[in-house]
Protein backbone atom coordinates (compact mmCIF):
# COMPACT_ATOMS: atom_id res chain seq x y z
CA UNK A 1 0.00 0.00 0.00
CA UNK A 2 1.04 3.59 -0.83
CA UNK A 3 -0.19 6.88 -0.13
CA UNK A 4 -0.75 7.43 -3.59
CA UNK A 5 -3.28 4.89 -3.52
CA UNK A 6 -5.35 6.49 -1.01
CA UNK A 7 -9.13 7.15 -1.78
CA UNK A 8 -10.04 8.37 1.61
CA UNK A 9 -8.44 10.49 4.53
CA UNK A 10 -9.76 10.70 7.77
CA UNK A 11 -7.70 13.17 9.96
CA UNK A 12 -8.60 13.59 13.55
CA UNK A 13 -12.84 13.28 13.23
CA UNK A 14 -14.65 13.62 16.45
CA UNK A 15 -18.52 13.78 16.57
CA UNK A 16 -20.54 14.71 19.35
CA UNK A 17 -24.54 14.10 19.43
CA UNK A 18 -26.21 16.94 21.52
CA UNK A 19 -28.61 14.67 23.38
CA UNK A 20 -31.00 16.03 26.23
CA UNK A 21 -28.92 13.98 28.82
CA UNK A 22 -25.90 15.69 27.66
CA UNK A 23 -23.08 15.21 25.28
CA UNK A 24 -22.30 11.97 23.85
CA UNK A 25 -18.95 11.93 22.24
CA UNK A 26 -19.67 9.14 19.90
CA UNK A 27 -16.47 9.47 17.78
CA UNK A 28 -13.39 10.29 18.83
CA UNK A 29 -10.16 11.78 17.13
CA UNK A 30 -10.41 8.74 15.13
CA UNK A 31 -7.70 9.01 12.17
CA UNK A 32 -7.65 6.38 9.35
CA UNK A 33 -6.89 6.04 5.50
CA UNK A 34 -8.70 3.83 2.99
CA UNK A 35 -6.66 2.59 -0.23
CA UNK A 36 -7.72 2.16 -3.47
CA UNK A 37 -9.73 -1.38 -3.86
CA UNK A 38 -9.16 -2.34 -0.60
CA UNK A 39 -11.82 -4.05 2.15
CA UNK A 40 -11.90 -1.91 5.74
CA UNK A 41 -13.99 -3.69 8.45
CA UNK A 42 -14.52 -2.00 11.21
CA UNK A 43 -15.49 -3.93 14.20
CA UNK A 44 -16.63 -3.90 17.92
CA UNK A 45 -19.96 -3.75 20.16
CA UNK A 46 -22.72 -2.25 19.61
CA UNK A 47 -22.81 1.38 20.72
CA UNK A 48 -18.87 1.81 19.64
CA UNK A 49 -19.63 4.74 17.04
CA UNK A 50 -19.19 2.35 13.73
CA UNK A 51 -22.54 4.04 12.02
CA UNK A 52 -21.89 7.16 13.67
CA UNK A 53 -17.83 7.24 11.99
CA UNK A 54 -19.56 6.06 8.77
CA UNK A 55 -22.67 8.70 8.60
CA UNK A 56 -20.10 10.95 8.69
CA UNK A 57 -18.19 10.08 6.27
CA UNK A 58 -21.10 10.92 4.04
CA UNK A 59 -22.67 13.65 6.02
CA UNK A 60 -25.46 11.94 6.79
CA UNK A 61 -25.59 12.42 10.51
CA UNK A 62 -28.74 13.58 12.42
CA UNK A 63 -29.20 16.94 13.30
CA UNK A 64 -28.62 16.79 16.69
CA UNK A 65 -24.92 15.72 15.86
CA UNK A 66 -21.95 18.20 15.15
CA UNK A 67 -18.61 17.29 13.82
CA UNK A 68 -16.23 18.88 16.36
CA UNK A 69 -13.01 18.44 14.47
CA UNK A 70 -11.64 16.84 11.78
CA UNK A 71 -11.31 16.34 7.68
CA UNK A 72 -12.76 13.70 5.42
CA UNK A 73 -9.99 14.09 2.71
CA UNK A 74 -11.52 12.31 -0.57
CA UNK A 75 -9.12 12.04 -3.82
CA UNK A 76 -10.39 11.43 -7.36
CA UNK A 77 -8.56 11.99 -10.35
CA UNK A 78 -5.44 13.47 -8.59
CA UNK A 79 -7.74 16.39 -6.94
CA UNK A 80 -8.31 15.93 -2.72
CA UNK A 81 -11.34 17.86 -1.26
CA UNK A 82 -12.98 17.44 1.73
CA UNK A 83 -16.72 15.95 1.77
CA UNK A 84 -17.05 18.19 5.20
CA UNK A 85 -16.88 21.17 3.05
CA UNK A 86 -18.97 20.23 0.36
CA UNK A 87 -22.68 21.90 -0.54
CA UNK A 88 -25.61 20.00 -0.68
CA UNK A 89 -24.90 20.11 -4.31
CA UNK A 90 -22.07 17.90 -4.50
CA UNK A 91 -22.99 16.48 -1.85
CA UNK A 92 -25.38 14.38 -3.73
CA UNK A 93 -23.07 13.72 -6.51
CA UNK A 94 -20.48 12.36 -3.97
CA UNK A 95 -23.17 9.86 -2.59
CA UNK A 96 -23.39 7.98 -5.59
CA UNK A 97 -20.97 8.61 -7.73
CA UNK A 98 -18.46 8.62 -5.52
CA UNK A 99 -19.29 6.83 -2.53
CA UNK A 100 -22.25 4.83 -1.78
CA UNK A 101 -23.62 3.70 1.64
CA UNK A 102 -25.70 0.72 1.83
CA UNK A 103 -27.48 0.71 4.80
CA UNK A 104 -28.51 -2.58 6.79
CA UNK A 105 -31.82 -3.90 6.38
CA UNK A 106 -32.76 -4.48 2.67
CA UNK A 107 -35.52 -5.22 3.50
CA UNK A 108 -36.95 -1.93 3.88
CA UNK A 109 -34.57 0.27 1.72
CA UNK A 110 -37.30 0.01 -1.36
CA UNK A 111 -40.38 1.92 -1.70
CA UNK A 112 -42.79 -0.77 -1.44
CA UNK A 113 -45.46 0.82 -4.27
CA UNK A 114 -42.17 1.34 -7.40
CA UNK A 115 -41.29 -1.16 -8.85
CA UNK A 116 -37.57 -2.15 -8.99
CA UNK A 117 -37.08 -0.71 -12.26
CA UNK A 118 -38.51 2.92 -10.94
CA UNK A 119 -36.18 2.81 -8.23
CA UNK A 120 -33.34 2.57 -10.37
CA UNK A 121 -34.17 5.34 -12.45
CA UNK A 122 -35.02 7.88 -9.67
CA UNK A 123 -31.54 7.26 -8.34
CA UNK A 124 -29.99 7.79 -11.94
CA UNK A 125 -32.41 10.66 -13.03
CA UNK A 126 -30.79 12.39 -9.64
CA UNK A 127 -27.60 12.79 -10.96
CA UNK A 128 -25.82 14.13 -14.62
CA UNK A 129 -26.14 11.91 -17.53
CA UNK A 130 -28.85 9.96 -19.11
CA UNK A 131 -30.84 8.05 -16.61
CA UNK A 132 -32.68 5.46 -19.01
CA UNK A 133 -29.45 4.61 -20.95
CA UNK A 134 -27.58 4.14 -17.21
CA UNK A 135 -30.38 2.20 -16.45
CA UNK A 136 -30.50 -0.27 -19.58
CA UNK A 137 -27.52 -0.73 -20.33
CA UNK A 138 -25.51 -0.39 -16.57
CA UNK A 139 -28.09 -2.31 -14.58
CA UNK A 140 -28.00 -5.26 -17.31
CA UNK A 141 -24.07 -5.38 -16.26
CA UNK A 142 -24.69 -4.99 -12.14
CA UNK A 143 -27.16 -7.99 -12.35
CA UNK A 144 -24.86 -10.43 -14.06
CA UNK A 145 -22.47 -9.71 -11.66
CA UNK A 146 -25.24 -10.16 -8.66
CA UNK A 147 -26.58 -12.98 -10.47
CA UNK A 148 -30.00 -11.74 -11.05
CA UNK A 149 -32.25 -12.06 -13.72
CA UNK A 150 -32.58 -7.95 -14.73
CA UNK A 151 -35.48 -8.23 -16.60
CA UNK A 152 -37.22 -9.96 -13.83
CA UNK A 153 -36.13 -7.45 -10.97
CA UNK A 154 -36.30 -4.50 -12.88
CA UNK A 155 -40.21 -5.02 -13.39
CA UNK A 156 -40.94 -6.37 -9.76
CA UNK A 157 -42.35 -4.56 -7.07
CA UNK A 158 -40.12 -5.28 -3.64
CA UNK A 159 -42.17 -7.57 -2.14
CA UNK A 160 -41.89 -9.84 -5.18
CA UNK A 161 -38.57 -10.46 -3.68
CA UNK A 162 -36.98 -12.54 -1.38
CA UNK A 163 -34.54 -10.86 1.46
CA UNK A 164 -31.50 -11.84 -0.42
CA UNK A 165 -32.92 -10.72 -4.10
CA UNK A 166 -33.56 -7.65 -2.32
CA UNK A 167 -29.60 -7.16 -0.53
CA UNK A 168 -28.48 -7.98 -3.56
CA UNK A 169 -30.38 -5.74 -5.81
CA UNK A 170 -29.17 -2.92 -3.00
CA UNK A 171 -25.73 -3.84 -3.93
CA UNK A 172 -26.85 -3.67 -8.10
CA UNK A 173 -28.38 0.29 -6.80
CA UNK A 174 -25.85 1.04 -4.33
CA UNK A 175 -22.99 0.95 -7.64
CA UNK A 176 -24.93 1.89 -10.35
CA UNK A 177 -23.40 5.24 -10.88
CA UNK A 178 -19.82 3.60 -10.21
CA UNK A 179 -18.68 4.95 -6.80
CA UNK A 180 -15.04 4.63 -5.66
CA UNK A 181 -15.99 3.67 -2.32
CA UNK A 182 -19.04 1.58 -0.95
CA UNK A 183 -20.12 1.71 2.85
CA UNK A 184 -21.67 -1.14 3.74
CA UNK A 185 -23.48 -1.46 7.32
CA UNK A 186 -24.11 -4.61 8.58
CA UNK A 187 -24.32 -5.97 4.84
CA UNK A 188 -25.42 -9.62 5.95
CA UNK A 189 -27.41 -9.05 8.87
CA UNK A 190 -31.27 -10.63 9.17
CA UNK A 191 -30.23 -12.88 6.22
CA UNK A 192 -30.25 -16.65 6.57
CA UNK A 193 -26.80 -18.56 6.70
CA UNK A 194 -26.93 -19.79 2.87
CA UNK A 195 -27.78 -16.39 1.97
CA UNK A 196 -25.31 -14.30 3.97
CA UNK A 197 -22.75 -16.87 1.84
CA UNK A 198 -23.84 -15.97 -1.37
CA UNK A 199 -24.15 -11.96 -0.70
CA UNK A 200 -20.62 -12.48 0.68
CA UNK A 201 -19.42 -13.72 -2.71
CA UNK A 202 -21.29 -11.23 -5.03
CA UNK A 203 -20.07 -8.85 -3.03
CA UNK A 204 -15.94 -10.16 -3.53
CA UNK A 205 -16.80 -10.57 -7.17
CA UNK A 206 -18.60 -7.22 -7.66
CA UNK A 207 -15.13 -5.79 -6.25
CA UNK A 208 -12.91 -7.73 -8.33
CA UNK A 209 -14.55 -6.48 -11.05
CA UNK A 210 -15.18 -2.67 -10.48
CA UNK A 211 -12.91 -2.07 -8.20
CA UNK A 212 -14.12 0.03 -6.02
CA UNK A 213 -12.96 0.38 -1.85
CA UNK A 214 -15.04 -0.80 1.02
CA UNK A 215 -15.86 0.04 4.47
CA UNK A 216 -18.08 -2.39 6.17
CA UNK A 217 -19.21 -2.34 9.55
CA UNK A 218 -19.91 -5.75 11.12
CA UNK A 219 -20.16 -7.27 14.69
CA UNK A 220 -19.42 -10.62 13.04
CA UNK A 221 -16.14 -11.44 13.03
CA UNK A 222 -16.17 -14.51 10.38
CA UNK A 223 -17.49 -11.89 7.99
CA UNK A 224 -14.78 -9.77 8.59
CA UNK A 225 -12.34 -12.49 8.51
CA UNK A 226 -13.22 -13.80 5.37
CA UNK A 227 -13.88 -10.14 3.22
CA UNK A 228 -11.37 -7.58 4.77
CA UNK A 229 -8.10 -6.53 3.60
CA UNK A 230 -7.47 -4.19 7.26
CA UNK A 231 -9.38 -4.56 10.14
CA UNK A 232 -10.29 -1.33 12.83
CA UNK A 233 -11.42 -2.35 15.95
CA UNK A 234 -13.46 0.12 17.59
CA UNK A 235 -13.89 1.12 21.40
CA UNK A 236 -16.32 3.84 22.92
CA UNK A 237 -15.81 6.10 19.46
CA UNK A 238 -12.12 5.68 18.72
CA UNK A 239 -9.97 3.59 16.73
CA UNK A 240 -8.01 1.74 19.12
CA UNK A 241 -6.23 -1.26 16.52
CA UNK A 242 -6.07 -0.85 13.07
CA UNK A 243 -3.95 -3.52 10.76
CA UNK A 244 -3.77 -6.01 8.19
CA UNK A 245 -6.93 -8.73 9.19
CA UNK A 246 -4.33 -11.54 9.64
CA UNK A 247 -2.52 -9.94 12.26
CA UNK A 248 -5.58 -8.73 13.79
CA UNK A 249 -6.82 -12.30 14.32
CA UNK A 250 -3.77 -13.88 14.84
CA UNK A 251 -1.70 -11.18 16.77
CA UNK A 252 -3.74 -8.39 18.05
CA UNK A 253 -1.89 -5.89 20.05
CA UNK A 254 -4.75 -4.38 22.15
CA UNK A 255 -6.93 -5.88 24.81
CA UNK A 256 -10.35 -5.36 23.67
CA UNK A 257 -9.72 -6.98 20.18
CA UNK A 258 -8.54 -9.99 22.35
CA UNK A 259 -11.27 -10.12 24.09
CA UNK A 260 -13.79 -9.80 21.33
CA UNK A 261 -11.75 -13.10 19.74
CA UNK A 262 -11.91 -15.23 22.35
CA UNK A 263 -15.68 -14.56 22.78
CA UNK A 264 -16.33 -16.10 19.52
CA UNK A 265 -16.96 -19.81 18.92
CA UNK A 266 -13.66 -21.13 16.90
CA UNK A 267 -13.92 -24.59 15.42
CA UNK A 268 -12.40 -27.30 17.81
CA UNK A 269 -13.02 -25.42 20.53
CA UNK A 270 -15.11 -25.97 23.53
CA UNK A 271 -17.53 -23.67 25.45
CA UNK A 272 -15.37 -23.36 28.62
CA UNK A 273 -12.76 -21.58 25.86
CA UNK A 274 -15.41 -18.78 25.36
CA UNK A 275 -14.17 -15.80 27.28
CA UNK A 276 -16.59 -12.70 27.52
CA UNK A 277 -15.62 -9.21 27.67
CA UNK A 278 -16.66 -8.16 31.73
CA UNK A 279 -18.31 -5.28 32.38
CA UNK A 280 -20.31 -3.17 28.91
CA UNK A 281 -19.39 -0.12 26.81
CA UNK A 282 -19.00 3.12 28.74
CA UNK A 283 -21.20 5.89 28.54
CA UNK A 284 -20.33 8.17 25.84
CA UNK A 285 -21.39 11.09 27.73
CA UNK A 286 -18.98 10.84 30.62
CA UNK A 287 -16.53 8.63 29.32
CA UNK A 288 -13.61 6.89 31.80
CA UNK A 289 -10.56 8.74 32.17
CA UNK A 290 -7.23 7.82 30.26
CA UNK A 291 -7.53 4.95 28.46
CA UNK A 292 -11.62 4.04 28.05
CA UNK A 293 -10.76 0.54 28.09
CA UNK A 294 -9.58 0.19 31.39
CA UNK A 295 -12.27 -0.66 33.78
CA UNK A 296 -12.81 -3.91 31.95
CA UNK A 297 -9.47 -4.22 31.00
CA UNK A 298 -7.06 -7.30 33.13
CA UNK A 299 -4.09 -5.98 31.77
CA UNK A 300 -4.84 -1.98 33.35
CA UNK A 301 -2.23 0.04 35.30
CA UNK A 302 -2.59 3.06 37.29
CA UNK A 303 -1.32 4.40 33.89
CA UNK A 304 -4.19 3.74 31.69
CA UNK A 305 -6.35 5.08 34.46
CA UNK A 306 -4.78 8.33 34.13
CA UNK A 307 -2.96 8.65 30.47
CA UNK A 308 -5.16 7.71 27.07
CA UNK A 309 -2.58 5.93 25.11
CA UNK A 310 -2.27 7.39 21.49
CA UNK A 311 -2.81 4.95 18.25
CA UNK A 312 0.80 3.81 17.42
CA UNK A 313 2.82 1.42 14.95
CA UNK A 314 3.81 -1.02 16.80
CA UNK A 315 5.02 -3.17 13.48
CA UNK A 316 4.46 -2.43 9.94
CA UNK A 317 1.13 -1.47 9.11
CA UNK A 318 -0.49 -2.55 12.36
CA UNK A 319 -0.96 -0.26 15.06
CA UNK A 320 -2.63 -0.31 18.57
CA UNK A 321 -3.59 2.59 21.10
CA UNK A 322 -2.55 0.15 24.33
CA UNK A 323 0.02 1.03 26.67
CA UNK A 324 0.37 -2.71 27.79
CA UNK A 325 0.98 -4.46 23.97
CA UNK A 326 3.95 -6.57 25.04
CA UNK A 327 1.59 -8.20 27.87
CA UNK A 328 -1.13 -8.62 25.62
CA UNK A 329 1.43 -10.69 23.26
CA UNK A 330 3.18 -12.48 25.92
CA UNK A 331 -0.07 -13.78 27.86
CA UNK A 332 -1.87 -14.75 24.50
CA UNK A 333 0.89 -16.78 22.52
CA UNK A 334 -1.32 -19.68 21.34
CA UNK A 335 -3.73 -17.40 19.18
CA UNK A 336 -0.75 -16.93 16.49
CA UNK A 337 -1.52 -21.18 16.28
CA UNK A 338 -3.46 -21.42 12.99
CA UNK A 339 -6.35 -23.52 15.23
CA UNK A 340 -7.28 -20.34 16.76
CA UNK A 341 -8.59 -18.22 13.59
CA UNK A 342 -12.22 -17.38 14.02
CA UNK A 343 -14.59 -20.10 13.10
CA UNK A 344 -15.56 -19.00 9.48
CA UNK A 345 -18.34 -22.34 9.72
CA UNK A 346 -21.38 -20.14 8.75
CA UNK A 347 -19.42 -18.51 6.19
CA UNK A 348 -17.90 -21.94 4.61
CA UNK A 349 -21.41 -23.37 4.11
CA UNK A 350 -22.31 -24.23 0.53
CA UNK A 351 -23.95 -21.39 -1.92
CA UNK A 352 -27.17 -20.52 -1.48
CA UNK A 353 -30.14 -18.47 -2.16
N1 LIG B 1 -29.24 10.11 17.37
C1 LIG B 1 -28.50 9.92 18.47
N2 LIG B 1 -28.67 10.68 19.57
C2 LIG B 1 -27.91 10.52 20.67
N3 LIG B 1 -26.95 9.59 20.79
C3 LIG B 1 -26.75 8.78 19.74
C4 LIG B 1 -27.50 8.89 18.52
N4 LIG B 1 -27.07 7.94 17.66
C5 LIG B 1 -26.10 7.27 18.29
N5 LIG B 1 -25.89 7.77 19.53
C6 LIG B 1 -24.90 7.32 20.52
O1 LIG B 1 -23.62 7.42 19.91
C7 LIG B 1 -22.80 6.32 20.31
C8 LIG B 1 -22.32 5.59 19.08
O2 LIG B 1 -23.44 5.00 18.42
P1 LIG B 1 -23.35 4.28 17.00
O3 LIG B 1 -24.74 3.97 16.57
O4 LIG B 1 -22.50 5.09 16.09
O5 LIG B 1 -22.58 2.94 17.38
P2 LIG B 1 -22.50 1.57 16.57
O6 LIG B 1 -21.18 1.00 16.91
O7 LIG B 1 -22.78 1.81 15.13
O8 LIG B 1 -23.67 0.72 17.21
P3 LIG B 1 -24.59 -0.38 16.51
O9 LIG B 1 -23.69 -1.50 16.14
O10 LIG B 1 -25.57 -0.73 17.57
O11 LIG B 1 -25.23 0.29 15.32
C9 LIG B 1 -23.67 5.46 21.24
O12 LIG B 1 -23.36 5.82 22.57
C10 LIG B 1 -25.06 5.85 20.88
O13 LIG B 1 -25.94 5.71 22.01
Amino acid sequence: MSQSDVVLDVKNLSVVYHSPRGDVKATSDVSFQLHSGEALALIGESGCGKTTLSLSLIKMLPGIAEVTQGEVLYTRDGSTRDVLNFNDHQMRLYRWQDCAMVFQGAQNAFNPVLKIKDQFLDTARAHEGDADKIVTKRALELFRLVRLDPQRVLNSYPHELSGGMKQRTLLALGVLLNPQIVILDEPTTALDILTQRAIIDVLNEMQRELGFSIIFISHDLALAAEMADRVATMYAGQIVELGPVNDIFYKPLHPYTLGLLQSVPKLGTTQDDLVSIPGSPPNLINPPSGCKFHPRCPFATEKCVQESPPLVEYEEGHSAACWHTEEVIAAHPSLREPASQPSTAQTTTEQGA
